[in-house]
């Protein structure tokens, strides 16, 4: 988060200063921008605005009206428009720039979808308005958010009038390079678009020898195609000439890049022979798989393609077309080893013997006229191609296979670091609670607790308010004393355990094997399945120091079984005072093998320090993340422990190295305080961290969990800190009522707060909350 935070800070900045050196040389903004910009004004007003706009366009020659003399004709509206301009720089206009760059190409956008008399209902309209929204909300600020969310309603609003206007330029152009092999179709298909013969063809030898561009109008866009010699069918002695020709290609367009690649075959050659993936794979290798990113797929001789012997294939038609369409999908997946990719596919038909439209256009056999749609789709690829570059989308998906080469996230492998107390000894025994239980000298008063007679339930019914409420309090105030009195016993059991086993140990004469004892049996699904798996599987303890279970996952690999994977536990003390851990959970399945496991060993001195090192696995893809920590907990002073910790993680070819130390600090047995301050650096990037937490207990902990603790964190990274602070409570405010407080705010105003309560007794709580959400819920829904 932290890093992504970071580009696109990054990237603001950057928009920031290209525009405002933009801004000092042209401070007139672009082409209908003007009331655009204008945030303020009420459509009523925008609507005054544009007769104002046609009155000065009208004085101009219809020829050379366009946006750009119409705004150096009239000085005044000039300088207004600066004016306009200069007034919205204030603040964060030099952002706005950006967006009202993309604005205007909605404008356009709307204005030739109007020429091709493309409706905005189509499907491939929508998803490019859609994606160009998206896009823009991404980049926008929270402020921009509502002027984004209008910006299409108002681009075609201004659309419509300049259209009426007659504003006949409109600026747009677009460069398409055709590629294919040879007798596909391209140059005449160039042909059918310019409504002449622009370019050669031949029907019985390659006709297009040299690359060549070929630049005309059609519906008022300005089109540049560039025709190039086709491919050879794809042999391995064709390799070269076809390599040849595509890096004169490449050398051609790399000083004008075209907008939209025509990737050209015949649909009639398309059958389930067909194989042109070598020939892919080249174009793939020598453009790179950016190249598929532009591209649309033209099938010529769509009309003559009909597969034979098909009855009624007007039906058939599409589904066949979909069919071939899908084979060169998959070989372009194939190319590029990414099946993310889904090019856009265009039937055409350039034979003029077939049926036409009134217009001269062909109508291929499922009713389409293809030339509009082919100019729609260039149209279409070039707008969001613009509005990627304007907002710097570009370079932002890379196709490939999955990227493994995945970072971990600093600040969460410090913040784990920082988090991670290794537990000292395996016995169970914790020295904290041990030390609070000592500390109390109360054992002794339950027992010499004057003995209490219990109530019946209606005895108690009997009683009075107040008697009620001293009864209860009695009751609780012993149950507190009993509590902890087991609890002390149990401890002082454990101990003497321990120590008897110790001695067992040194005398090392194994008694007799314990008796094996069953597992608790896992969950059975609620409704009775004979075939169910689980009735198989028990599992038996017969020793102490494994626990070894079958993982059932219903929706695993076998779905017979359901076991694949198995879970592993282990704590053994090894020789005095040194414990050894293991826990491990692995799942093998013919693809995948996932692994997580963690061992430690420690040595305990029950006066001194702690020493633990540590080894921890788990699978992250194919990949594996190898962590190896080493702890030392020093208990030089009464009440205070301190810490230090190593670990170093790997993770593919990477290594992270992490330090940390931390304090506690005891005071009296109800106030803790812990300190610790870490940092984490690898693959040339490094981060720091630190916390500060401070919790209180309740009287009677620990066997009543009362507690407040408010901790402080802070975590550096990449020129960014981030500090946050968090509070945990679990008060018990009356006999039967108990809450729970957990809330968190960082420095970028993000947070979470969660309140629990839980009674036996006021229902009106559970009122309150569902009236509480009901509201919240309707709040919502109104915004
Ligand atoms: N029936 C039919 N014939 C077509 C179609 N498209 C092209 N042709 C014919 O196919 C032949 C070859 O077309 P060209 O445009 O020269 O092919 P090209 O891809 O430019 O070939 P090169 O220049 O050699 O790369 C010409 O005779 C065209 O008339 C089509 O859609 N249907
Ligand atoms: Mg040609």
């Amino acid at each position: 988060m932290l890093g992504l935070e970071g580009r696109m800070k990054g990237f603001r900045d950057w928009v920031l200063s290209q525009i405002s050196s933009k801004s000092l040389m042209s401070p007139t903004p672009l082409l209908g921008s003007d009331s655009l910009y204008d945030e303020g004004r009420s459509n009523e007003d925008s609507n005054e605005q544009a007769p104002a706009a046609n009155s000065v366009a009208l004085p101009v020659p219809s020829a050379t009206s366009n946006s750009s003399t119409n705004q150096s004709s009239s000085t005044l509206q000039q300088a207004s428009e600066a004016e306009n301009f200069q007034s919205q720089l204030s603040g964060n206009g030099r952002r706005k720039d950006t967006l009202a760059k993309v604005e205007d190409l909605q404008v356009q956008f709307f204005r030739l979808l109007q020429r091709l008399g493309q409706s905005k209902e189509n499907l491939l309209v929508t998803k490019v308005l859609y994606r160009m929204h998206l896009a823009t909300l991404i980049r926008a600020e929270e402020s921009d958010l509502k002027r984004v969310n209008l910006s299409s309603s108002r681009a075609r609003a201004i659309a419509n009038q300049q259209e009426e206007a007659g504003m006949p330029q409109l600026g747009f152009s677009c460069r398409i390079l055709v590629l294919g092999k040879t007798g596909v179709g391209k140059s005449a298909t160039i042909n059918s678009i310019f409504g002449q013969e622009k370019a050669m063809t031949n029907a019985f030898q390659p006709a297009t020898n040299c690359i060549q561009e070929i630049v005309g109008t059609v519906n008022g866009i300005n089109i540049t195609f560039i025709d190039t010699p086709g491919f050879l069918p794809s042999s391995t002695k064709n390799v070269k000439r076809n390599k040849r020709i595509m890096l004169s290609i490449k050398r051609f367009i790399r000083k004008s890049p075209p907008d939209i690649v025509l990737y050209f075959e015949r649909l009639d050659l398309i059958n389930s022979g067909y194989s042109d993936f070598p020939l892919l794979k080249l174009i793939t290798d020598v453009f790179g798989a950016s190249i598929w990113f532009n591209t649309i797929l033209v099938m010529t001789h769509s009309s003559s393609a009909i597969p034979e012997g098909l009855e009624g294939y007007t039906v058939n038609y599409d589904s066949y077309i979909s069919q071939c369409t899908n084979l060169i999908q998959q070989y372009i997946h194939q190319a590029v080893l990414d099946s993310r990719l889904e090019n856009p596919a265009l039937f055409v038909e350039n034979h003029p013997q077939y049926p036409k439209n009134n217009m001269g256009e062909i109508i291929l056999p499922n009713g389409q006229v293809w030339k509009s749609q082919l100019l729609l789709f260039c149209i279409c690829t070039k707008v969001l191609g613009d509005v990627n570059s304007l907002l710097k989308f570009q370079n932002g998906i890379e196709l490939g296979p999955a990227n493994n080469a995945r970072v971990p996230s600093l600040p969460h492998l410090l913040s784990s670091l920082l988090r991670h107390r290794p537990v000292s000894n395996q016995s169970g025994i914790d020295d904290e609670i041990e030390d609070i239980l000592h500390s109390d000298k109360e054992e002794d008063e339950y027992d010499q607790l004057p003995s209490i007679r219990i109530l019946t339930k209606s005895q108690v019914e009997k009683l009075s308010k107040q008697q009620k409420e001293d009864y209860l309090d009695e009751l609780e105030y012993r149950e507190t004393l009993y509590l902890k009195k087991q609890m002390k016993e149990d401890y002082r059991r454990r101990k003497e355990k321990l120590l008897l086993q110790e001695q067992e140990f040194s005398n090392s004469d194994n008694s007799d094997d314990p008796e094996p004892v069953q597992l608790p049996d896992m969950a059975v699904p609620l409704s009775f399945d004979s075939d169910c798996s689980i009735h198989r599987y028990r599992c038996l303890v017969d020793n102490d120091q494994f626990l070894v279970r079958p993982v059932l996952d219903p929706q695993g690999w076998d779905h017979d079984v359901g076991f694949d994977g198995i879970n592993l536990e282990t704590a053994t003390e090894i020789k005095k005072n040194v414990y050894a851990s293991v826990v491990g959970q692995m799942h093998k399945t013919k693809h995948d093998f996932n692994i997580q496991s963690e061992c430690a060993a420690a040595y305990v001195n029950p006066l001194g320090p702690t020493y633990s090192i540590g080894v921890d696995v788990q699978s992250a893809g194919k990949d594996m993340v190898c962590t190896v920590h080493s702890n030392t907990k020093l208990k030089n002073i009464k009440h205070n422990i301190a810490d230090c910790g190593v670990s170093l993680t790997s993770f593919g070819k990477k290594y992270y190295v992490g330090a940390k130390l931390e304090d506690t600090l005891l005071i009296g047995k109800r106030l803790k305080f812990v300190v610790n301050a870490g940092r984490m650096e690898g693959h040339e990037q490094m981060a720091y961290g630190g916390s500060f937490e401070a919790s209180l207990r309740g009287e009677d902990y620990p066997v009543r969990n009362d507690h407040l603790s408010l901790t402080m964190t802070v975590l550096s990274f990449d020129k960014e800190t981030v500090l946050s602070g968090s509070l945990e409570s679990e008060l018990r405010l009356s006999r039967s009522l108990k809450a729970s407080v957990s809330a968190n705010l960082n420095s970028r105003k993000m947070g979470k707060i969660c309140i629990k309560m839980s009674s036996s007794e006021h229902l009106q709580i559970a009122l309150v909350a569902v009236f509480s959400i009901l509201k919240l819920l309707l709040r919502r829904k109104e915004i």
